[in-house]
């Protein structure tokens, strides 16, 4: 049995489940109505072009509709439009079984995209587990919804890769169908109430688009859920599986209507379409061709599909008598988007450890990996070797804060650009996964800060403990223990500003020049490369967390350090020396003389500050600022 004919015989993919006893409910899908839609987007030239000329269509539950047209035509921005996650700015009325949709109605729609994105180093077991363990209701236990991940599984085919690595751009994983049938499965996971499908047949054979569309025609019938979806060149099996067919030419409407009409259609305005040709590639080919384009648009610019079949049922949609009213707009969209609704399918905890457990197994895969363990080696085994022993003397003091300077610089440039370098392909994740209501932003944001610290503090704890001991910082265990603190906390602040930073620019290039700068500047603000800041700037030094982390490790060192050993008198540059009988350099003098060093307590508390504030802004930032579309 093929997995389309089990999908078709799976009763339970898209049971609720109501407390403790389970009820099988038919699930009745949602009845779509979409009119005058147009739509623009500013190009990179600033200039206004209109993408979408109004378009109109409409979808019943239990109809399959598929939008044909030529690449450009407008397909994937109709349908990110009706998802409710364009971007371009549009005009034009969606309503939901007669309703404008609200956010949780949103939440019961399926986006399957064009584009497959997944964390890249997790199984797609546990990629599926953890869609299920957010998405379906608290009041399942986990070996329900494990269950159901099971037969999801088995359903679409997917059980031979189940412990296969999504995979992506830096590693080999499943390939390009089954991650198609991966979204298909996760959205499944969702008990959708319409799925759209944005070219659900891309990287699959003939045999497998054909069984996918088989089971999609079965699925919708039997759950009377309405499926959307667009496809580039459709066999004829399949053309024969979708109930309307809706054909943009240049963003235009070329026909709307349903199937079996849709050849003697062509053939009345003059494009007639040879027996045996699959009606698909006809009217792409007339859609492509210039002159057959101002037929077709011509065409149907004197017909108005909708009220036909109306004309047909003798009803009269509700859609049809609001549209002089009922024009929606950007503004409205944003207010309708701000409208409070807290029915999360799961609870903050649950969402708080299942986003904990993704975070850290996709952060280990990256920050673990041999390259970058090999590379932290390297990099504590050469500042070693320069390093090598220094002995507590004046004449090797230069060499001695110029080590710890460079532990304090790298172990904040190497935790703010690891932390930034997974935020390309994590962002688009997570806003495609916000965009659709799956979890709460705050729960997201406190697993992210958590799950990631420990995965962060391996490399510099572990960098410390060999660099330690090999260049003779000040060997006490009080001393070496208050150095991991110092260490751990510049880190963990120094992940905030990452945090923060990869929330404010989502283009990676602008992230990383945007970062180069804040860590130069806080660089040069810290106090070693210029001691003497001009006045206007001198503020600078209190806002550096380079300053503040060399400056702690610089008061341990030294301050509560052994003394140092003078150098003859003739060398010496400490006074003390000339007159100490004791022939050393105690730690105040030391800090006395580096001038501009702030005092322990403040170099202790103004990280924890920056741990707080950073991530309060990043915070803020993306519940206010940039939000992903509803
Ligand atoms: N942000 C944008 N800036 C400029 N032009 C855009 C933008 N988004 C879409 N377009 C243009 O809008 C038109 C429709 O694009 P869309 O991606 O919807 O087409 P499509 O029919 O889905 O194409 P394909 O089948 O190749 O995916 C294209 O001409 C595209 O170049």
């Amino acid at each position: 049995m093929s997995y389309l004919a089990k999908l078709i015989g799976s009763n339970d993919l898209l049971d609720e489940t109501d407390g403790k006893e389970r009820k099988k409910l038919i699930q009745q899908g949602f009845h779509l109505q979409f009119q005058n839609i147009n739509a623009s987007v500013v190009t990179k030239k600033k200039e206004k072009k209109q993408i979408l000329f109004n378009v109109s269509g409409e979808c019943k539950p239990g109809e399959i509709l598929a939008i044909l047209g030529p690449s450009g035509a407008g397909k994937t921005s109709l349908m990110n439009i009706l998802s409710g996650r364009s971007q371009c700015s549009y005009t034009g009325e969606l309503l939901v079984d007669g309703k404008v949709p609200n956010k949780s109605i949103r939440r019961k729609f399926c986006y399957v995209m064009q584009q497959d994105l997944f964390f890249e180093a997790l199984t797609l077991r546990e990629t599926l587990t953890f869609t299920a363990t957010i998405r379906l209701s608290d009041s399942m236990s986990q070996r329900e919804k494990l269950k159901k991940v099971d037969e999801i599984v088995e359903v679409l085919g997917l059980t031979n890769c189940i412990d296969t690595v999504m995979g992506g751009v830096s590693m080999r994983g499943l390939s390009g169908g089954e991650k198609k049938r991966a979204s298909i499965a996760c959205e499944l996971l969702n008990n959708p109430k319409l799925m759209l499908l944005d070219e659900p047949t891309t990287g699959l054979d003939s045999g497998a688009a054909t069984d996918l569309f088989a089971a999609l025609e079965e699925y919708s019938s039997t759950k009377s859920l309405p499926i959307i979806t667009t496809i580039h060149q459709p066999s004829s099996h399949i053309f024969s599986k979708f109930h309307n067919i809706m054909l943009l030419v240049d963003g235009r409407l070329g026909y709307f209507g349903d199937r079996v009409h849709v050849v003697p259609y062509f053939e009345k305005i003059g494009l007639p379409c040879s027996a045996n040709y699959n009606p698909a590639d006809h009217l792409l080919e007339q859609a492509k061709d210039a002159d057959a384009k101002k037929v077709l648009l011509e065409a149907y610019e004197n017909r108005n599909i909708l009220q036909t079949q109306d004309a047909e049922t003798g009803e009269e949609t509700e859609m049809k008598k609001s549209s002089s009213t009922l024009v929606e707009d950007d503004e409205k969209r944003n207010n309708r988007s701000n409208e409070l609704d807290l029915k999360w399918p799961t609870g903050f905890v649950t969402q708080f450890l299942a986003l904990g457990k993704r975070n850290f197994k996709s952060a280990r895969g990256q920050l673990l990996s041999n390259i970058h363990l090999t590379f932290t080696f390297l990099v504590a085994a050469i500042a070693s070797i320069f390093w090598f022993r220094i002995p507590r003397t004046e004449e090797r003091l230069a060499d001695r804060t110029g080590a710890i300077f460079f532990i304090a610089i790298h172990t904040q440039f190497n935790a703010v650009f690891q932390s930034i370098t997974s935020y390309p392909t994590e962002c688009k994740i997570i806003n495609r996964e916000r965009s659709s209501g799956a979890y709460r932003l705050s729960a997201f944001m406190m697993a992210k800060y958590i799950s990631e610290i420990p995965l962060h503090l391996i490399k510099p704890v572990g960098q410390l403990i060999l660099m330690y001991w090999v260049m003779n910082l000040m060997p006490s265990a009080g001393n070496f223990f208050m150095w991991i603190a110092l260490t751990i906390l510049t880190t963990i602040s120094a992940q905030g500003i990452a945090i923060f930073l990869g929330t404010l620019f989502t283009d990676f290039k602008t992230l990383l020049a945007s970062t180069a700068i804040v860590m130069l500047t806080n660089m040069l603000a810290g106090g070693w490369f210029v001691r003497q800041l001009p006045k206007a700037i001198v503020w600078l030094r209190y806002l550096s967390l380079m300053g503040y982390g060399f400056g702690g490790l610089f008061i341990v060192e030294y301050k509560y350090g052994d003394p140092l050993k003078c150098a003859p008198s003739n060398e010496t540059a400490f006074n003390v020396c000339k007159t100490n009988s004791t022939n050393t350099i105690s730690g105040d003098d030391i800090v006395e003389k580096q001038g501009d060093i702030m005092p322990l307590w403040l170099n202790i508390v103004a990280p924890i500050g920056y741990i707080l504030l950073f991530r309060i802004l990043a915070y803020l930032n993306l519940r206010f600022i940039n939000k992903p579309n509803k």
